[in-house]
């Protein structure tokens, strides 16, 4: 027996429901752009007219905003009080970019980035034209980079030290090689937590590299960290790391591109180093499409249309692990909303 086919009423929820949700990611964003969002994390119970008058907003305004917030469940109202507070877990989630849940960059993206690119969207859709990754600008990688953070924090602090060796290898001087590192967050994240370790960071966004440049020199992790705008063969010229590592990279490497940097990643890696891929997996089948794991690389697939990024599939993934030589067990699993983690140890 298939599924029952729905009734007219569940199709028009559904479509109330997306709406919704575009609603409320706008919500999120005014209530960050404007400073509500870390009012309220910062004074707990604070009232509309307190809001109002510390973030210098117009008062009915910032009252349908906590109504709304409040019933969409974003907002609290603590018992027998008139004031509102974030819902649980919600001050880090939007708040604190150093947790691994820290989400807010990924709304802005959404109501900055994919807001006008969908409005294109329709026109491209003729003409199958592109705006790249690369030459959006530095505010662009910086949001992006933003948005992506919780993945980073998670990848240096809790993905990288658990892999056998890697922790040792890095605490003795060892080498870890980020391809596609943005504007750098978590090349300063593993140097920062391992104080001898050595970062080499390879992009062809120069935006990001200029950004990543700042954030290293920042951090005093400059003598230890090296960045290269170009290819990998050429920024190690024949020297080899404990782990390279690429977030939110694969499917943003154009797929002619793709068997060449694998191979190269593969070749830097020192026998029994680590290739960690944290990336989203496109379905492979229709069947798929509809299975949860696949929502959020689906949607992103749509997001990154007029990027010119095409996702690639777990068949396509694995094949390029095999081809760049990486015949050893891939461990593979799903974290967060719907990013895939793969990792390998080079054959010794
Ligand atoms: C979504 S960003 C992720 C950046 C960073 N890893 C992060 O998590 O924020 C993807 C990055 O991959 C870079 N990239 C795309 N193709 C590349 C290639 N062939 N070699 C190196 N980097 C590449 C882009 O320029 C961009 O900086």
């Amino acid at each position: 027996m298939g599924t029952p086919e729905p009734i007219p009423d569940e199709q028009v929820g559904r479509i109330v429901e997306w709406r919704r949700g575009f609603d409320a990611t706008w919500l999120l964003a005014v209530g960050l752009r404007t400073g509500i969002v870390h009012d309220l994390a910062a004074h707990p119970g604070a009232t509309v007219a307190q809001l109002a008058d510390r973030l210098q907003l117009h008062e009915p305004y910032a009252a349908t905003w906590c109504r709304t917030a409040h019933g969409l469940g974003v907002l609290d109202i603590p018992d027998g009080t008139d004031g509102y507070r974030l819902a649980p877990h919600l001050d880090a989630i939007l708040t604190d970019p150093t947790d691994p849940r820290y989400l807010a960059g990924y709304v802005l993206l959404g109501t900055e980035v994919a807001t006008r690119d969908f409005e294109a969207t329709a026109e491209a859709m003729r003409t199958g034209a592109v705006t790249p990754f690369q030459g959006r600008g530095d505010g662009f990688a910086r949001l992006v980079a933003e948005a992506t953070r919780g993945l980073q924090t998670m990848t240096a602090r809790g993905l990288l030290p658990k892999l056998p060796g890697v922790a040792d290898a890095l605490a003795a001087g060892g080498a870890v090689l980020e391809i596609g590192c943005g504007t750098g967050t978590l090349l300063v994240a593993v140097a920062e937590r391992f104080p001898v370790a050595r970062c080499i960071g390879v992009d062809i966004d120069a935006d990001s590299l200029a950004v990543a440049a700042e954030k290293v020199a920042a951090a005093g992790v400059d003598g230890r960290v090296r960045l290269h705008h170009g290819s990998v063969s050429e920024a190690l010229g024949g020297t080899q790391v404990d782990v390279v590592v690429l977030v939110e990279v694969l499917h943003e490497i154009a797929p002619e591109q793709r068997p060449k940097v694998i191979i190269d990643a593969a070749a830097a890696l020192r026998p029994a180093g680590w290739l960690v891929i944290v990336d989203e997996t496109y379905p492979s089948t229709p069947q798929q499409a509809r299975e949860p794991e696949f929502w959020f690389p689906l949607m992103t697939g749509f997001e990154e249309l007029l990027w010119g990024n095409v996702l690639p599939t777990r068949e396509e993934q694995e094949h390029l692990l095999r081809a760049a030589g990486l015949t050893g067990p891939v461990n593979r699993r799903l974290v967060g909303a719907g990013f895939t983690v793969l990792t390998t140890a080079k054959p010794g």
